[in-house]
């Protein structure tokens, strides 16, 4: 997983659709207040106390422990929609558990691959592992009692080891009577696979894609996300669909037609698949529809966005948290425990009034269909002004990890001057004692602990400043004259500081080149 391959690889997060969210007034404005929040609210929707959240639900009975997350207080409903729509969303979404309930003792099984072009160059077996633990321990109920490096040499063989290797494995494991079920750390598996390891093993076998499906379903909570599960699901569908086929054509079940249909069994299965696909591509086209009328009216509204971005529990949710005050957000101590995409406005320095896009963390080899079906919706990332990729920096991988990050931004096919400004957050320093960034665009913080979030905020106000073709001025004008009222309506008034013995005011701005071109045109002098 944290190999070179997967380093190249396309984003591996994504979704989004924005609600809206209240704008939480970071410190009562002195003097007239910026405009730009008090429109925020009309950007994002309804404006309901704690609002933007998705809705929750996404993944059926059991899933990711500490639930809560952005089903909490303050979910704004989705857009009413044609009924007959609805149903038939439900309807796609209506499916078989993934995984067991209940309580499952894991067998966590790490194959080592020893030499060949799939060795992994840039890691070690070792964190590997750690991440495998990670995401099973991100499931309610789920423990991992023992853990097996085994090495293999072609791990591309259907049985992934060695015949040897492979009979003590089994022994092995069945002599573990603890174990309820083996999590097998490769991508993906076939099904005549797992179906064989499974008899050999006598327990149920899962592998990454299973089980970071499984997440995901649990925990995505707005239509979008779940719909993008959904779409990602099929190649798992078909594959399973392919494998009981096969074991009814041995029952010469699947050729036969059905009565008065025209058509086999086969191919009625894969006529309904097909359909699946197309519904659930339908209905996400209409849902990201709606979601780019938002974007457009948010830029409108001339909003400056910061998307945050970042690998997986590296701490975006916390930062924004501390960057907004926004007591709503719950960041979890697991892995994508964000899988929507939501918006949170704070305000900068200058009292610049921002929205902070929380997304969906990366994880390096993450199978490719799910990869792809979340993908699109990353494009928001693109709409926004600056990007912010916050880092772990306690994390032993961590400039693995940033490479994975920096591939996905490249994939996305993103304007260069937005790759360009990328800033970085070193998060955790805490953990890291004496911690110093290294590069220009780089700085320490402890969302945590609430470290470096000053120094942050002014350097994001810097990058959206230079991003958007803005500054803040402090401008003289005369009281008497029309200046300050169209200070206010072409720019965004910060601050006025009356001087009455000169009949003046020093009037701080936000104001976009263009505008400040006009003001001087106008107010020569
Ligand atoms: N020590 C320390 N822990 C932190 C810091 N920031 C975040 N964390 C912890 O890291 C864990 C993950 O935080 P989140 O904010 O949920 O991370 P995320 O990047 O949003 O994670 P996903 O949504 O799963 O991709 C939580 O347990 C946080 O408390 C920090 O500055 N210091
Ligand atoms: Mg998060």
């Amino acid at each position: 997983m944290w190999t070179l391959r997967a380093a190249v690889r396309r984003g591996a997060w994504l979704s989004r659709l924005v609600r809206g969210r209240p704008v939480p007034r970071a410190a009562p404005p002195p003097l007239p207040p910026p405009p730009w929040p008090g429109r925020a609210l009309a950007a994002f929707g309804t404006g309901k106390a704690g609002g933007l959240q998705g809705r929750g639900g996404g993944g059926g009975g059991r899933g990711p422990r500490a639930h809560g997350g952005t089903s909490g207080a303050g979910e704004a409903e989705e857009e009413p929609e044609d009924e007959e729509e609805e149903e038939e969303e439900e309807e796609l979404l209506r499916r078989e558990p993934l995984l067991p309930s209940g309580t499952q003792r894991v067998c966590l099984v790490h194959p080592e691959i020893k030499g060949g072009p799939r060795k992994p160059t840039l890691t070690r077996a070792e964190w590997q592992v750690a991440e495998a633990k990670a995401l099973v321990h991100t499931l309610d109920h789920w423990s991992v009692v023992e853990t097996m490096v085994v090495p293999t040499k072609a791990p591309d063989r259907k049985l992934i080891f060695g015949k040897g290797t492979l009979e003590q494995l089994t022994e092995k494991i069945r002599s573990l009577s603890e174990v309820t079920a083996v999590f097998l750390n490769v991508e993906r598996m076939s099904m005549p696979t797992k179906k064989e390891l499974e008899a050999a093993w006598r327990v149920q076998v899962f592998d990454r894609f299973t089980v970071v499906l499984h997440i995901f379903r649990c925990n995505a909570r707005t239509k979008e996300a779940r719909l993008q599960v959904a779409l990602a699901e099929l190649p798992l569908l078909r594959s399973n669909m392919k494998h009981d086929l096969a074991r009814l054509d041995g029952h010469g079940g699947n050729s036969r037609y059905i009565m008065g249909s025209g058509e086999s069994f086969v191919q009625v299965q894969q006529r309904l698949m097909k359909e699946k696909e197309m519904k659930i591509r339908r209905a996400l086209e209409r849902l990201r529809q709606k979601r780019q009328l938002l974007g457009r009216q948010r830029r409108r509204r001339e909003f400056p966005v910061v998307s945050v971005v970042g690998y997986t529990n590296c701490g975006k949710t916390t930062l924004i948290k501390a960057l907004t005050g926004d007591g709503a957000m719950q960041p979890r101590d697991q892995l994508f425990a964000t899988l929507d995409v939501t918006a949170h406005a704070g305000s900068l320095p200058s009292r610049l009034a921002v929205v902070y896009m929380d997304t969906i963390g990366f994880l390096s080899e993450l199978p490719h269909s799910l990869i792809a079906s979340f993908s699109a919706t990353l494009q928001d990332v693109a709409h926004s002004d600056v990007i912010l990729h916050v880092r772990d920096v306690s994390h032993p991988e961590a400039e693995l990890q940033k490479l994975s990050v920096l591939a996905a931004l490249r994939g996305l096919g993103l304007p260069a001057p937005l790759l360009d400004s990328v800033l970085e957050a070193h998060n955790k320093v805490d953990l890291v004692p004496g911690y110093r960034p290294s590069g220009p665009r780089a700085l320490a913080v402890s969302a945590l602990r609430g470290l470096g979030l000053e120094e942050l905020k002014a350097a994001l106000e810097a990058a959206v400043l230079s991003a958007t073709g803005r500054r803040v001025l402090t401008l003289r004008v005369r009281l008497a004259g029309p200046q300050l009222s169209w200070l206010h309506a072409e720019a965004a008034v910060q601050d006025v500081q009356v001087v009455p013995e000169a009949g003046v005011a020093d009037v701080t701005v936000i104001i976009s080149d263009a505008a400040y071109g006009r003001f001087r045109k106008l107010f020569p002098g």
